[in-house]
């Protein structure tokens, strides 16, 4: 299966180090909705992996991660494609899970649901914990420079990581191989 697994913040939707609490904070990046919708259209499996310590910090509830992702889904929908799967940690960064990126938890979640292993799966990313959780189980990282990428651009990134302006971007890249 052709399987692609994105972060969220700063690469689907505008981010904020105020962090986004609501749907009227979920902003899409120009492009995003679209470049998703060709990707499932062209046959790829278009799953999320995403960090909300905001749950625990109790910025917003669960119900209103799930309207975020509601809209989300519509308006790739809307476009003619399809999010297949969204995963999210739940945790705060003293909470000593497994899932919260840079540990690859999500990725594994997704694994297991497809049965399927990650090797040269691309993840996209705009922090370095994103592509380093994806590259832990084999993923192929991308970078984009949205969102908190262009501050990691300048980290020292997983090997082999490629870097484009943005998930359209990215799409079309992928698209054309
Ligand atoms: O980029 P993804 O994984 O989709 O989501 C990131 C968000 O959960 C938030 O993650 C926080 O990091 P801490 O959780 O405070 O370390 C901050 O970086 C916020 O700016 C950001 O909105
Ligand atoms: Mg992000
Ligand atoms: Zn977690």
């Amino acid at each position: 299966m052709k399987l692609i697994i994105l972060d969220r913040d700063g690469v689907i939707n505008e981010d904020s180090d105020a962090f986004v609490k609501s749907v009227a904070e979920w902003h899409p990046l120009p492009g995003s909705i679209e470049a998703i919708a060709r990707l499932s259209k062209a046959g790829w499996t278009v799953a999320v992996a995403t960090n909300q310590s905001g749950l625990a910090r109790g910025y917003f509830t669960a119900q209103t991660l799930e309207a975020m992702h509601q809209r989300l889904r519509e308006l790739v929908a809307a476009q003619g494609g399809h999010v297949d799967l969204i995963r999210h940690c739940p945790h705060g960064p003293d909470d000593g899970c497994d899932c919260r990126k840079p540990l690859s938890g999500l990725f594994r979640q997704i694994a297991e649901h497809y049965a399927v292993t990650l090797d040269g799966v691309p993840t996209v990313g705009d922090s370095l914990r994103d592509l380093q959780a994806g590259a832990a189980v084999g993923c192929q990282p991308y970078l984009v420079r949205t969102g908190k990428g262009r501050a990691t651009e300048g980290k020292s990134l997983p090997a082999g990581t490629r870097v484009f302006d943005d998930l359209a971007a990215v799409a079309s890249y992928l698209l054309e191989t």
